[in-house]
Parts: structure tokens; sequence; C-alpha cells
């Protein structure tokens, strides 16, 4: 089973950080790969980075038409949209995981960054809130893969990491690989 996320839009200059963000949250919390709708070389540049380093396959993709890519993944996938106007999680999350581990399939993970086309509404399997409250895509995001994961990818590690954190109580423990 694969986690991947598509991210709605992108405005510039304004949601350079955010969705930067948004990517590296997606890989800390056990995504495969993130799907951009819009070009951003410093956003990109910025992910792979942080890959080369800190290692692992996280993927980067920018396409076209989401439209296309969310409906070829339900072929063999479940589309869960993240909205602060969907279903309560605690209420629905046991069936998604229950829906994804009776079926095998994948999973994709829609967030906005501004208003959502209703098309997205239309295609999710779930649309989903964490709280009815309007908070952060990386907020959502975050909650979501922590509470459908149980936690477990959190502490990945990767052989082909050049910097590692070892957990420490009381120090920074950082091995760093020299060239
Ligand atoms: C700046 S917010 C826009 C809020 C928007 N009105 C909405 O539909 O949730 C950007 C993204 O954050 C996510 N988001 C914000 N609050 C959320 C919540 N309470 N539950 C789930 N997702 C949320 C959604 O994916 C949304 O598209």
């Amino acid at each position: 089973m694969a986690i991947e996320i598509l991210r709605l839009g992108h405005r510039g200059e304004r949601d350079k950080r955010i969705s930067t963000h948004v990517a590296l949250t997606s890989r800390a919390l056990g995504a495969e790969k993130i799907i951009f709708t819009e070009e951003d070389k410093h956003v990109k540049e910025s992910v792979e980075r942080i890959v080369e380093a800190w290692g692992g396959e996280f993927k980067f993709e920018v396409v076209k038409s989401w439209r296309s890519y969310a409906k070829r993944f339900k072929d063999n996938g479940i589309v869960v949209h993240l909205t602060m106007y969907g279903e309560n999680i605690n209420k629905i999350m046991t069936e998604i995981r229950e829906d994804i581990s009776k079926t095998n399939k994948n999973l994709l993970l829609i967030i906005g960054a501004e208003k959502v086309p209703r098309e997205a509404y239309d295609l999710a399997d779930y649309n989903l809130s964490v709280g009815n409250q309007p908070h952060s895509e990386v907020a959502a995001l975050a909650i979501f893969l922590d509470r459908f994961t149980e936690g477990k990818t959190l502490y990945s590690e990767y052989d082909d990491a050049k910097i590692k954190v070892t957990p420490s109580k009381s120090e920074k423990c950082v091995f760093v690989e020299k060239d």
C-alpha cells in the first residue's frame, strides 16, 4: 500500500514555504510521493536536497491535469480529500483503514492551498475533516497521516541517509556521513 499526496494549487511566492512544508511533512510521515499542480523550482530543489541528505525514495511530480491523475489513481486506489467541511475524522478513520486493508488499495490524499474545486469533493471516496475549524493543510495532513499509520512511519530509517538522528533524552545525537 502506497500513500501519495496531491496538493491542489500553489500561489507563487506566498506559498513557497508552506508547499515545501507540505512535501516534507508528507515524506516524514510516510508518504511515497507528492504531486503538485504548479511548477516551483525553489520547492522542488528544497525537497530534493532533503531527500539527498536524509535518504529514501520520496518522489516529487508536477502534473498538468490533477483530475486525470486522481481518476487514474482510483483504478487501484482510494481518494481522501481533507477539508474542514468533510466528515468527522474520529468517526470515519476506522472505515477508511478497513477499506484500504481489505482491498489492499493505495491511498491518495488531496489537500488544497486555496478554494478547492467542486470536482475534488465529487471525485473523492471520502471528504474528511480534521475538526470543522479552518486551520492548515500541514496540520490536517500530519494528523491524518499519524492516525492512519498509527505512528508507525515516524521513525523510518533509510540506508542511504547521509544524516541520521538518534533519539536522545539529553543531547543532539547526529551521524553525518563524510564526503
Ligand atoms: C487554507 S486551507 C483552506 C480552508 C478551506 N476553506 C477548506 O476547504 O478546508 C487549505 C487546506 O487546508 C486543509 N484544511 C484546513 N482546515 C482543515 C480542516 N479543519 N480539516 C481538514 N482539512 C483542512 C484543506 O485541505 C484545505 O484545502
